[in-house]
Order: C-alpha cells, then sequence, then structure tokens
C-alpha cells in the first residue's frame, strides 16, 4: 500500500481531537486543579501542627483536611475518566470513520491489498491513539507550562546561571533528535509487523481446510511467528530509543545541576549572588525534571501515534466509491436489455487487455449463456455491468442507456449477482436471504424459495430459515449454498440476473434443481449466466461464445455446434457434461 500521506500526522491528530475539545479541556483543568489542591495540604498540615502548639481546637482543621482529600480524590477521578473517555471517543470516531471507507472501498483498491492487514488498521492501529491524542495531548499543555514558569521564575532568579542551564538542556535536544525518529522507525516496523500477522492469520483460519489438507499448518505457523517476532522486535527497539530519550531529560538535568553548582559557587564567591539565590535556582532545576521527562515521553508517544495515523491515512487515502445507497429505489422490475459496444479493458495499468473490443447485444428477458475457455473473460462481462470496474474504451448498456448514467446504486438495484463461489455468511438463512431486500415479505420469501427449489431442504432442518450456516455457509453443500445465493439475489426482484455457474460437478438433484431455477428465473427476468455445464448451455435461449478476449459466435446450441468449431470443441470436451440424462432431456425439451 502507498506510504504517502496526505497531511502531517498532528494536524490528523488534532482533526481526531477536535470535537471532543471541550471535554479534553475540563479534563485538563481538573487534572491541573487535583494538582494544586494537593500543593494546599502541606499548607493545612502547618496550620494543624501550629495549632498542636497553641492547643486551639483542631477538629475543625482536621474536617477540612479530610474534605480536601475527599474532594481532591472525586475531582481527580472525574477529571481522569474525563480523559479516557475522550481517549475512547477518539478511538470511536477514527475507527468509524475508517469502516465506512471501507465498505465503500472500489473493488481495484481491494484487489491490491490484504484483507487481515486492513483489518488491523481498524482494529489495532486505532487503538494506539488512545493515548497521544488526549494523555499526551494535556501532558503535553501542562508541562511546556510548567517549564515556562519555572523558566522564567530561574531568568528573575539569575539569567547566567539560566543560559548556561539552557546550554545543557540543549544537549538533550540534540540527543532526543537523534532517538526520536529511530522510535519512530520502530514503531512503524512493529504496526507494521501487526498488519503483516494478522494478514498471515486471516489466510490462514480463511481457508483452515487447505492449510490442513496440505499440511501446511507448521509452514503457515513459521509465517505467523516470523511477523509477530517482527513486531516483537520493534516493540523492543522502540522500547530501547524510548529508555533513552526518557532518561536523557534527567541526565540533563542532573548534568546542568553540577555546571550550576561550579559556576554558582564562583558568583557566589564574586558576590554576583547571593547563597540563598543559589539555592533557590538549584531547586527551579530540580522543578524542572518532571516536566522535561514528561515532554519527552510526549514526543516519543506522538512518534507511535504518527506511524498509526500514517497507516490509517493510507486506508483514508484509498479510492472509495460515493455512497449513494440512500438513493437505491428500484421501481422498474421489467426485465433489461444488455449490449457491450466496442468494449477495451485491462485490470491495471501494468496487466494485459482482457477484453478487446467486446461487443454482444442481448434483448430484455430469457438465459443468455456465456461459454468460452478459461480465462476468457466471461466473468470480466459481470464485473463491468457491475461496475466494479471501468472499461478503457466503449460502451455498456443497460436499456440503451450507458451505466455511467446511472447511479451505482441504481444501477446495482436494479442487478442481481451470484459469484462464482456463490458466497453464503455466517448467520442463519434467513439472515443470508434477507441481505439483499431486508423488507422483503414472507409471501416473497416463500415464493423466491419455491423458486430455487430450497422449500424442501429447508424444511428438513430443524430450525428451519433460522438455522445457522457457519462461516461462509460451510454447514451447507456446494450446490445448496449456490441455490441460496440465487434466491438471496432473487428476492430483491433484480431486472437483471448475473450467475456465474460454478466449475465444479453438482449432483443430480442440485443440478436439476439450478436448471429449474434459471428456467424459472428467466420468465420473469434477463438471465446471464457463465456457464460452465452442458445442460445450462443447452437451455440458453442464446450462447455468447467467447474467446481471448473477443465475442467470437452468437447463436443456439444447434446452430453454434455445426458453425463454430470452438463451440463444437468445448461441447464435446469441457463443458461439464451432466450425469442425469433425463435432465438434458428435461432441459433441451424445455427449450423454446
Ligand atoms: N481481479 C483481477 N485482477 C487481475 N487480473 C484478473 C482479475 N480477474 C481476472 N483476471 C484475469 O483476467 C482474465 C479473464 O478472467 P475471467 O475471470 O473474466 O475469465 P473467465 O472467462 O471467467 O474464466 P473461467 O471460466 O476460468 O472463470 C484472466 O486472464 C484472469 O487472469
Amino acid at each position: 500500500m502507498s506510504t504517502q500521506t496526505s497531511q502531517p500526522a498532528w494536524r490528523v491528530l488534532l482533526g481526531y481531537v477536535r470535537p471532543f475539545r471541550s471535554v479534553l479541556v475540563l479534563g485538563g483543568v481538573l487534572s491541573l486543579a487535583t494538582a494544586a489542591a494537593g500543593l494546599a495540604l502541606p499548607l493545612v498540615v502547618r496550620e494543624l501542627i501550629e495549632g498542636f502548639g497553641s492547643g486551639a481546637e483542631i477538629s475543625g482543621l482536621l474536617l477540612v483536611m479530610t474534605l480536601l482529600v475527599l474532594t481532591n480524590a472525586a475531582i481527580g477521578a472525574f477529571g481522569s475518566f474525563l480523559l479516557e473517555r475522550t481517549a475512547e471517543s477518539v478511538v470511536l470516531a477514527a475507527r468509524r470513520q475508517l469502516v465506512s471507507r471501507l465498505l465503500w472501498l472500489r473493488i481495484p483498491a481491494l484487489d491490491e491489498t490484504e484483507p487481515g492487514d486492513l483489518m488491523s488498521r481498524v482494529s489495532a492501529d486505532t487503538t494506539l491513539l488512545r493515548e497521544v491524542s488526549t494523555q499526551s495531548l494535556v501532558s503535553a499543555v501542562t508541562s511546556s507550562l510548567t517549564l515556562v514558569a519555572t523558566v522564567t521564575m530561574m531568568a528573575l532568579l539569575d539569567p547566567v546561571l539560566l543560559l548556561v542551564t539552557l546550554a545543557a538542556l540543549g544537549l538533550a535536544q540534540v540527543v532526543l533528535g537523534v532517538v526520536v525518529p529511530r522510535i519512530s522507525r520502530a514503531a512503524k516496523v512493529a504496526q507494521e509487523s501487526v498488519g503483516t500477522m494478522s494478514a498471515a492469520l486471516e489466510r490462514a483460519l480463511g481457508n483452515l481446510r487447505t492449510v490442513k489438507a496440505s499440511t501446511a499448518e507448521q509452514r503457515e505457523r513459521d509465517r505467523l511467528h516470523d511477523a509477530a517476532l517482527e513486531a516483537w522486535r520493534g516493540g523492543v527497539q522502540a522500547a530501547k530509543w524510548q529508555a533513552v530519550a526518557g532518561n536523557t531529560a534527567g541526565l540533563a538535568i542532573q548534568l546542568s545541576f553540577i555546571v550550576v553548582l561550579g559556576l554558582g559557587g564562583a558568583r557566589v564567591v564574586s558576590g554576583a549572588i547571593d547563597v540563598a539565590t543559589l539555592v533557590a535556582f538549584l531547586l527551579y532545576l530540580y522543578y524542572l525534571m518532571p516536566p522535561m521527562r514528561e515532554l519527552a515521553h510526549v514526543a516519543t508517544q506522538y512518534q507511535v501515534g504518527a506511524a498509526a495515523v500514517a497507516r490509517i491515512q493510507e486506508v483514508e487515502s484509498l479510492p472509495a466509491e460515493p455512497d449513494e445507497s440512500a438513493a437505491a429505489t428500484a421501481v422498474e422490475t421489467t426485465p433489461a436489455a444488455v449490449a457491450f459496444e466496442q468494449v477495451h479493458f485491462r485490470y491495471s495499468a501494468d496487466l494485459p487487455e482482457v477484453h478487446h473490443g467486446v461487443t454482444f447485444a442481448i434483448p430484455p428477458g430469457g438465459m443468455t449463456a456465456f461459454v468460452g475457455p478459461s480465462g476468457a473473460g466471461k466473468t470480466t462481462v459481470f464485473s463491468l455491468i457491475e461496475r466494479f470496474y471501468e472499461p478503457e474504451s466503449g460502451r455498456i448498456l443497460i436499456d440503451g442507456t450507458d451505466v455511467h448514467s446511472w447511479s451505482l446504486a441504481e444501477l446495482r438495484a436494479a442487478i442481481g449477482y451470484v459469484e462464482q463461489d456463490a458466497p453464503v455468511l455466517s448467520g442463519t438463512l434467513r439472515d443470508n436471504l434477507l441481505f439483499a431486500a431486508p423488507r422483503a415479505s414472507d409471501a416473497d420469501l416463500d415464493q423466491v424459495l419455491a423458486v430455487t427449489r430450497l422449500e424442501a431442504m429447508i424444511s428438513r432442518l430443524p430450525d428451519g430459515l433460522d438455522t445457522v450456516v457457519g462461516h461462509r455457509g460451510v454447514k451447507l453443500s456446494g450446490g445448496e449454498r449456490q441455490r441460496v445465493a440465487i434466491a438471496r439475489a432473487l428476492l430483491r426482484r433484480p431486472r437483471l440476473l448475473l450467475l456465474d455457474e460454478v466449475t465444479s460437478q453438482l449432483d443430480a438433484v442440485n443440478e436439476a434443481a439450478l436448471r429449474e431455477t434459471i428456467a424459472e428465473a428467466a420468465r420473469t427476468t434477463t438471465v446471464l449466466v457463465v456457464a460452465h455445464r452442458l445442460s445450462t448451455v443447452t437451455m440458453a435461449d442464446r450462447i455468447v461464445v467467447m474467446d481471448t478476449g473477443q465475442v467470437r459466435a452468437v447463436g443456439t446450441h444447434t446452430e453454434l455446434v455445426a458453425a463454430d468449431p470452438l463451440y463444437a470443441e468445448l461441447a464435446t470436451t469441457q463443458l461439464l457434461a451432466n450425469t442425469d440424462n433425463g435432465g438434458i432431456a428435461a432441459a433441451e425439451s424445455s427449450m423454446p
């Protein structure tokens, strides 16, 4: 993924924090108030001790002290709760923003990324914004204020000693200048490795059957271990430099102390300052330590946050489609006509052309089969109709209108698409069926189940439509998954059904059910099928034969067997012959 980010990290961080600025200020002020109240405590103690001596009534003071301690604890707890809450809100806002981007991602952008890595950006990288965007921000402000106040007091006491102190502190600045970029690099390595680990995990768990069948558990484990080790190395490296940075501040103060002691002694002897001033100056020098340490910590936290921001920004700069889902109103239900005119297309600039002037015209209604050797560009036809990709040149028309004149939401609302691996989502059968048409009625559901011949299967299940199908529908057979996917597509009453047939063999029952489903769907909608089996092809109203990115012939099965040698060869060799010959006969007899 590109490492270019459009804005500096601090500006992005401030952008995340801006909506919560008043809460953040309140949290910061309350934290400061508790610190100030803490300072008042010794004064009350002094009053108390003086009270012992004079024999005065001290119960009132004890009460004040108790109230002070309680109030302080309550304010402190509330202040830190506000800061933590704001930190969580920043993470929430960043996650929501990322998720909204990811779901509208353009398909070509997705082709170039690893889903696991994208997932780690939403889950892990956003978490790193927590500290930097609130606690560190408040610390940066309060520590800077303390620093300025202390330095002002030191300037009032003795400007010469202050100059010496600042020179020694300048050394610390030089060390930090070297160390901080190293923290940044280490943090980046650690976070990228977490992304790599998530991607490797997604690959292994998403395909655990293949991993096991290939006895590749050990190799996959090694990949994951390597990524985890890389993350550990990055983390340790960052920790090392963070330790150096943290202690550099303290060291610089201690060195300044020695220098100030020597030079200050000389100035006392020469009469430039008195001893009391030197002592006060040295005390202030120690007061500098906490804010200096805190600022060094903030600088290192900022590096970690900036590395996370860079990874989040990479996702936000990926191309996304406009969100038009609210505008999706599919009123028209009549079958649609589809045409390609001289379509040229390549998947990316560095890949060869996949479509070389694809041209065909399909009238509304009926069933059209696309056949051709593997890699001819059949599935690509569907991807272009759905506008997952854009052609380089040529036009794609639906009902004579260029698909670019439709909004994406309108276009996709008119189409039902069943991918080759017929994805079924985890959840229940009902969730799956209603996925594309959440407002479909029970009557619609029953009708679609009848069309897809799923009623018998569902009636056998103890939980019926509420049966949980497992991750990617593993609890269904391949044929059942395909028909569930078709039912889902049909439920939104598409004007055009795109069905990418599975390349694997189906059993006779599923094969016959699929054929009947297609035939019935073709009565009310235009059905395009990328066909891999003879039984589907023979029932088509027309067959489009594709080869190496071009349409070479269009006709019926009988016409093409006679007229097109490639088709004749495909029909006899490559198209999966039906196991159920009665089915073929039935299909052929139902042909127009
Ligand atoms: N997302 C993609 N990125 C890059 N190249 C792709 C992508 N999808 C497909 N291709 C390439 O485009 C060509 C056409 O692929 P397509 O899936 O359209 O073929 P097909 O005719 O449907 O094949 P099959 O019958 O095997 O499914 C192939 O050479 C394939 O490698």
